[in-house]
């Protein structure tokens, strides 16, 4: 399928701040003045380390967090200023569906997997009930799930089913945009590669635009056709995956791709930022004690970033979060 260069989404200036510490002053930048395009049947990648901010900028661009400032436009429609809490009862609801993390925890116990699926199509698609009862089988052959299993509850199925579950539901009521919240991390490794090959056909039968969220770069390039990196609530990085992967231009990126596992490769060999990760870190003066240099040219990024590995930066991203951007 040809990927059409129509955007369906726009972001521009967008932020996420949470008040934190014990008196709720500080203001912690989850996402930070992000500014995106998904074009229409377009997969967007979102990667970067734990704690960046990936799943903040998702959950508010699904529109189950209102952002602090910034806009979201739709189809041309702004839905930015829509209240989260109202937007599930309107009619955009159904042109963004989500599927999370942990197909457990995304199911409710007490609903059949057919009840799970014919929820979301009452309350956004409607019809009568042999409507909807067919929507509901033809989303389980979607998936791949054979029709008996509509009377499964969901501690009747493995990983990978309630994954498959999880995705028929989103992709019943026809989506524009699916948001895959790290979809597979939850998954067996060879469950995993079943789920993906799954999500790639669904995309090409439906034109749908994904934006698939993942820590793992070699997953986001071999699905999606451009990748953001994402480093301290920003995007450092965006562009066609082809190009993010073989010419990245950020330091932060060509690191990332570096912490890949290489068999071929010595861990010596890796990329390495400069700064030093034995600095201490000492959150009760609120402040990075990385000296030197930062690599990243961010304005609230004043330090340097300890050498990474295939364990990333986590505690340098806490270290800066603490501060509120505001080192
Ligand atoms: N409701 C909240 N209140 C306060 N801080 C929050 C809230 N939600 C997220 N955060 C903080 O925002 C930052 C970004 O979190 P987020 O979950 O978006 O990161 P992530 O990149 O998705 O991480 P992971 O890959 O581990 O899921 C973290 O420091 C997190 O602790």
């Amino acid at each position: 399928m040809t990927v059409s260069h129509t955007p369906l989404m726009k972001v521009r200036g967008l932020s996420k701040r949470f008040p934190v510490g014990t008196l709720r002053r500080k203001m912690l930048h989850a996402v930070d003045e992000v500014d995106l395009t998904i074009g229409e049947g377009e997969c967007l990648g979102l990667v970067g380390e734990s704690g960046c901010g990936k799943s903040t900028l998702a959950r508010v661009l699904a529109r189950l967090v209102d952002p602090t400032v910034g806009e979201i436009e739709l189809s041309g429609v702004e839905i930015g200023k829509i209240p989260a809490r109202n937007f599930g009862a309107s009619s955009l609801r159904r042109d963004i569906q989500v599927v999370f993390q942990d197909p457990t925890e995304s199911l409710n116990p007490g609903f059949t997997v057919f009840q799970a699926i014919a929820d979301p199509l009452r309350r956004l698609v409607g019809g009568s009930k042999e409507d909807i009862s067919a929507m509901v089988l033809a989303a389980l052959d979607d998936v791949g799930l054979p029709r008996e299993y509509g009377s499964r509850y969901p501690h009747q199925l493995s990983g990978g089913q309630k994954a498959r579950v999880g995705i028929a539901r989103a992709i019943a009521v026809k989506p524009k945009l699916l948001v895959l919240d790290e979809p597979t991390s939850a998954l067996d490794v060879s469950v995993q590669s079943l789920i993906l090959h799954l999500l790639a056909k669904l995309q090409k039968q439906r034109g749908m635009s994904y934006l698939f969220v993942s820590h793992d770069l070699n997953v986001v390039r071999l699905l999606c056709d451009k990748i953001a990196v994402m480093y301290l609530g920003r995007i450092v990085e965006f562009g066609p995956s082809k190009s993010v992967f073989h010419e990245p231009r950020h330091p932060y990126t060509r690191a990332l791709i570096d912490a890949i596992p290489d068999p071929e490769r010595r861990s010596d060999d890796r990329t390495k930022l400069e700064g030093s990760a034995s600095s201490p870190i000492d959150p009760d003066q609120n402040a990075c004690r990385f000296a030197g240099r930062c690599p990243v040219e961010l304005p609230i990024c004043t330090t340097a970033m300890p050498p990474l590995t295939s364990h990333g930066v986590g505690s340098l991203v806490a270290c800066h979060r603490a501060t509120g951007g505001n080192p």
